[in-house]
């Protein structure tokens, strides 16, 4: 065996072939050699994408040696499929078992793998907290993680800290009032609402921790220390799919091992000086918030509501009138239609870092609060007039159902969100809108669609629609309960069903007792759905898949408040 300090080297059996093992700078390699001493083909594996290195030769599942000898090593590391999902690239744990000529050099190698891994890869976690959400998707949550996760954090010698949820919020309490001392990161086992808990968690934690009010719509927040991971295991993993470009919880799992480490932006929304909530995917008005409201009555249909949902809205073909008002962010950097992909490496994003921190202290990790004052600089824009729906979004917001996205060209972590207006159409117009999104063709290049690329967005809505809206309801609804007390006279035993949803108004009939939580119901567009005739003034906002309290809001960009054990999106298909 030859060791250097730049490299080390020898020769190795796997199986019955001879090979050439070389460790140099940041990469593992082995080089078959044929009987007349000829190299023939390399593999080669970065340093940083090592999972781990056992003595003998180990199995993956159960990690037992089986029949091995003193010369044998074996090591762990990321292997890419060749075919993802089209989209992004899927990871597997590769296993490659190595025969060395001694003992001595068996030692040898294991010493020097194990610590150009420490010195090459400081970012490692070493401690996670886990959240496990045992109803989240297909309720598979625990089994992916015990049968999946758990063998290879062990093999890469993580720790866990496990906690199986038991209610909505735990996991986001638990990180907002917990010592979360001697963790290196926070994972969920989950969908989009487990992710958002331990978004909602971490931002909040760390402003309490730094003492910065969340609710102050200028205040620069503390970016966070502690990464977040996702396992996917919810029914949308848009999040996950956006951010690693699969949804497959071994490849996230594998990104976690590596300390692998996404910057990503998140939009705060305020409804006047308090803060409502954390958005990082879609903040979207009309036809995303009635999907989302609509989908909330049918949630024992399970992933299939928002496509029910969809089209029950779509028939509807409502539209609702609104005052947005825009930031620009500077159309030098990026824009919209720009058609270029954020993909790992990203030269937009990691640009943005310096503009978006220009008095980080690298050495103390501290960020200094003056990014609030250059970013929200500039000249407001405003836009009147009536909306199929009115979307904003942080990243792309790829997911299965669109591969591609709400905004193709949107930055992971740039510091801005694309506002994308798609104002009154007619129904064939809309369709061909939607329809877009499945497919490569440009959904903003329709002569109803705008998109812009912002770093803030009010949205108000024109005088008295609130109120003029309720009262249509309230007429409306005095309407319902009143066919259908006459129905129930003509047939007691089906109590006012049937109408064109096919859904069930009994409902309504508790509407003039119930009061205040009455009108907090109509107002979230709950209780009648899109059945109704009569065109409604206001619709809801649907924020990362929670309906917001509130119509009249303002959004605010923070640039790369979190980070994520991902890469971004490995391959393109956009070319
Ligand atoms: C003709 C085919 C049209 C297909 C149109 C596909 C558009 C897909 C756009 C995807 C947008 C994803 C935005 C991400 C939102 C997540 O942060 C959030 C949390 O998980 N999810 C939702 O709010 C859940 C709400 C998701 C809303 C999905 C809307 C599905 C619409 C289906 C429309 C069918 C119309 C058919 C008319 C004949
Ligand atoms: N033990 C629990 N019981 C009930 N709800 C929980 C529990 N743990 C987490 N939750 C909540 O369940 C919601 C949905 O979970 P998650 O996002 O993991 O799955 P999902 O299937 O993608 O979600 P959705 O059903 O909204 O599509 C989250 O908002 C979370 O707050
Ligand atoms: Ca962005």
């Amino acid at each position: 065996m030859e060791i250097d300090s730049a490299r080390v080297e020898s020769s190795v059996w796997i199986g019955n072939k001879r090979y050439r093992a070389l460790l140099s700078g940041w990469y593992f390699s082995w080089t078959e050699i044929d009987k007349r001493n000829r190299e023939k083909k390399t593999i080669s594996v970065p340093v940083s994408e090592v999972i781990g290195v056992k003595e003998g030769r180990v199995e993956i599942q159960t990690q037992k040696k089986v029949e091995d000898t003193d010369l044998d090593f074996t090591l762990f590391y990321v292997k890419r499929n060749s075919r993802g999902n089209g989209h992004g690239l899927s990871w597997s744990l590769g296993r490659t078992q190595f025969c060395c000529p001694s003992r001595g050099v068996r030692d040898q190698w294991i010493t020097q793998l194990r610590t150009t891994l420490k010195t090459h890869s400081p970012s490692r976690p070493h401690r996670l907290l886990v959240f496990i959400n045992p109803f989240g998707g297909k309720k598979m949550g625990k089994q992916i993680f015990h049968s999946l996760v758990a063998p290879l954090f062990e093999l890469a010698g993580i720790s866990s800290h496990v906690v199986v949820t038991e209610r909505a919020n735990q996991a986001r309490d638990y990180i907002l009032k917990k010592d979360l001392t001697g963790f290196d990161g926070v994972i969920c086992v989950g969908g989009d609402g487990m992710f958002s808990e331990l978004l909602h968690g971490m931002i909040g934690r760390t402003q309490q921790d730094a003492g910065v009010s969340e609710h102050d719509p200028t205040v620069m927040l503390q970016p966070c220390d502690l990464h977040i991971g996702i396992i996917p295991a919810g029914s949308t993993d848009c999040v996950c799919f956006a951010t690693v470009g699969i949804n497959d919880p071994v490849t996230s799992t594998l990104h976690i091992i590596i300390g692998d480490s996404q910057p990503l932006d998140v939009c705060s929304v305020h409804y006047q000086n308090t803060l409502v909530r954390y958005s990082v995917s879609m903040v979207g008005y009309g036809f995303y918030g009635d999907v989302l409201a609509e989908s909330e009555r049918h949630r024992w249909m399970g992933p299939l509501r928002y496509d029910y949902s969809g089209f029950m809205v779509y028939l509807c073909n409502r539209s609702y009138p609104g005052i947005v008002q825009y930031l620009p962010a500077d159309s030098h950097i990026s824009s919209p239609r720009d058609k270029t992909r954020c993909l790992s490496g990203c030269r937009v994003c990691s640009e943005s870092k310096e503009r978006l921190f220009p008095h980080f202290d690298s050495s103390s990790s501290l960020y200094s609060t003056s990014q609030c004052n250059s970013e929200l600089e500039g000249e407001w824009v405003t836009i009147e007039g009536r909306f199929k729906c009115v979307s904003l979004t942080c990243m792309s917001s790829s997911c299965p159902r669109s591969p591609n996205g709400l905004s193709p060209s949107a930055h992971l972590a740039d510091g801005t969100a694309d506002l994308i207006m798609v104002r009154e159409t007619n129904p064939l117009g809309f369709l061909t809108f939607l329809h877009r999104h499945t497919n490569k063709q440009d959904q903003f290049d329709l002569p109803f669609v705008e998109v812009h690329r912002v770093k803030a967005v009010r949205f108000s809505l024109p005088p008295g629609a609130i109120e003029e809206d309720e009262e249509e309801y309230e007429e409306e609804a005095d309407r319902e309960i009143q066919t259908s007390a006459e129905r129930e006279l003509e047939d007691p035993e089906k109590l006012c069903s049937g109408n064109i949803a096919g859904h069930s108004h009994q409902h309504l009939a508790g509407w003039k007792e119930k009061g205040s939580e009455t009108s907090r119901l109509k107002g979230q567009g709950f209780v009648c759905g899109p059945c109704c005739t009569k065109p409604r003034l206001v619709s809801v906002w649907n924020c990362d898949g929670e309906i917001l309290p509130h119509r009249e809001i303002s959004c605010r960009v923070h640039g790369q408040l979190v980070r994520l054990f991902a890469r971004g999106i490995e391959n393109s298909t956009m070319q």
